[in-house]
């Protein structure tokens, strides 16, 4: 998508979707408009009726005429109904266009933002492009549609009496007064009421995925408390922008039933001096109430309108942040060489850095030890390796290119990952190990007997088709563990990433890593294994030793450990 990048609040920059949705649906927009000609035409029928009926029908006293009218008024109401039925179809159908054109888009955008901002990550996004949609396909955009042909209305209503006309106009204006002063006076509320909501439901979010915490430790009623205190202040909020919505939208309606009652006394002034019919006395009642039909709408739905405004330009400014990556020149397959020059690491939302001046290099199939104390920063180093953290200086480069310079789903084909939080997701072991591409039995039972896991997942309920996450299985530390390792091993990568890859293994599971280590160091594989267990640090060809975000020691895993285990063997 092509963004405007245009600094603070500029407009060109807050119009990029929209104008993009519009362009998208031009043509159905431009056929939607067609439509809506049509049947607001069809809408004076009503008005066309009554005046047939009152002042040709009823003096001439003929029941064949009234049955002929009204046997024309039926076909069209037929035809008018048609007419809508294809206009709510086309904008449903937009929906969908809009959908396949933007979601993806939408998810990058939030996966970027997390990894960006991981504490404010939030599906929030997918959220606000569900109401634009809503909105731009529901009665709101409609009633937009409709607005043109008040003119219309209005014009017949001048051409009945000039008085029916100004007293349309000056409702018109009152009603749209009070709308414009709803929208001032609520804005600011209104965007409280969004931001406390979406912050409430972040809090609980995160409080669910540590319910084991709250619920071991007591802490219910601290978090129920905590959850109150946000949640309150949405409430407050809500009925302070509800409070201030309610009295505008009471105050119109009222105002319009009575305008709209009063013009039968203005009507029947106007008859009674001879100046219109009887019938043009009812006409000009329903021709007031078309007037006011779009107008009516827009300010019932005007909440569904600042919502959806408010979402769009939440939606904008993170589309325009993280506009979508430049297509990058695709890089031959990786050997496995990994560089870092005088690289220093800020995490995201963090101000201190975490690396400082890191400088070395890994041969293309090296098994590097990574050690250190704890908050030493071996994770962090972990993460600068894969791009997930890029330095705030220095480079990362692999195989002689900048890790910008990879795509990241093509580099990522040749990376296995295993973090210190065995992320897996919901769907089958198979699926899991398989990276969610579509199964490839052979290529999952590789890298499963590889990571030594098939034996353990052979006796798992359904074997490799055992669903997990929600609505399946648990596994324990140690399954997950051992899946996480397959799952890394998973199409012969090029380099392989495992922190703390022991944690949770038993004696089985220990020797299965160990044969796994052994045979990526057999095929050349670019090995990074964060780990203190001396039997990994005795099969390492190096050892990277951080200490306090430095790199104290890097070189022959031997020398390196001699230094170690050296009496005074302290590396500062
Ligand atoms: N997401 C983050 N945001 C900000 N700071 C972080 C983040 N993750 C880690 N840190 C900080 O970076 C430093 C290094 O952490 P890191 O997790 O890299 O250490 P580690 O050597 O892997 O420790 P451990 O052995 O305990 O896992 C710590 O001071 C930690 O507080």
């Amino acid at each position: 998508m092509k963004i405007i990048r245009l600094k603070g609040n500029n407009k060109e920059e807050q119009v990029n979707i929209l104008r993009e949705f519009l362009k998208l649906s031009r043509r159905s927009f431009i056929f939607t408009a067609f439509l809506s000609l049509f049947i607001n035409v069809l809408m004076l029928l009503p008005a066309i009726y009554m005046l047939a009926v009152y002042d040709i029908v009823v003096p001439s006293r003929s029941v064949e005429s009234l049955i002929f009218i009204t046997a024309i008024i039926v076909f069209l109401y037929g035809i008018w109904g048609i007419l809508q039925l294809i206009r709510s179809r086309i904008l449903v159908r937009v929906n969908s266009k809009l959908d396949s054109f933007y979601d993806k888009k939408i998810i990058n955008a939030t996966l970027d933002f997390a990894l960006k901002h991981p504490t404010k990550a939030t599906a929030q996004p997918i959220n606000d492009f569900n109401q634009i949609k809503q909105f731009l396909t529901g009665p709101t955009i409609l009633a937009f549609f409709d607005i043109p042909w008040v003119p219309v209305y209005l014009a017949v209503m001048f051409v009945f009496h000039p008085y029916y006309g100004y007293w349309a106009l000056g409702v018109m204006a009152v009603v749209s007064f009070i709308t414009l002063l709803n929208e001032l006076t609520t804005k600011e509320s209104l965007k409280r009421v969004n931001d406390l909501q979406i912050r409430s439901n972040r809090f609980m979010n995160h409080v669910l995925q540590n319910v084991e915490v709250v619920e071991s430790m007591g802490m219910r009623g601290r978090i129920y408390r905590k959850w109150r205190e946000i949640h309150d202040r949405h409430l407050k909020a809500l009925q302070e922008a509800n409070d201030k919505a309610g009295t505008w939208s009471n105050l119109t309606r009222t105002l319009r039933i009575m305008f709209q009652s009063l013009i039968y006394g203005l009507g029947g002034y106007l008859a009674i001096n001879l100046q219109i019919t009887g019938g043009m006395i009812v006409a000009g009642a329903i021709l007031l109430g078309r007037v006011l039909a779009p107008v009516d709408m827009l300010v019932n739905t005007w909440r569904n309108f600042s919502s959806a405004r408010l979402a769009y330009k939440r939606l904008n400014q993170l589309l325009s942040e993280f506009e979508e990556k430049k297509e990058v020149m695709k890089l031959p397959e990786p050997k496995g060489e990994i560089t870092l020059a005088h690289v220093v690491v800020i995490p995201p939302d963090s101000k201190e850095p975490v690396l400082t001046n890191v400088t070395f290099r890994i041969n293309p199939g090296e098994l590097v030890a990574v050690i250190g104390p704890s908050g030493a920063g071996k994770s962090s180093l972990v993460r600068t390796i894969l791009g997930i953290w890029p330095p705030v200086s220095g480079e990362v480069l692999i195989d002689g290119a900048d890790i910008k310079q990879w795509d990241r789903e093509y580099l990522g084909k040749f990376v296995g990952y295993l973090p210190q939080d065995i992320e897996l997701f919901e769907g089958t072991v198979a699926e899991n190990i398989a990276r969610f591409e579509k199964v490839d039995p052979d290529k999952v039972l590789e890298a499963s007997i590889l990571a030594g896991a098939h034996e353990m997942i052979l006796k798992l309920p359904e074997g490799y088709n055992t669903y997990i996450g929600p609505g399946g299985i648990t596994l324990s530390g140690g399954q997950r563990q051992r899946i996480g390792l397959a799952r890394a091993l998973y199409g012969n990568p090029r380099i392989v990433v495992l922190d703390e890859p022991n944690s949770n293994l038993d004696d089985a599971g220990e020797r299965a890593l160990m044969n796994a280590l052994w045979e990526l160091k057999k095929r050349k594989v670019t090995t990074i294994v964060v780990s203190h267990k001396v039997n990994i640090l005795d099969i390492a060809d190096k050892i990277a030793f951080l200490k306090d975000g430095k790199l104290a020691a890097y070189g022959d895993a031997r020398k390196i450990l001699e230094m170690l285990r050296a009496p005074k063997g302290n590396i500062n």
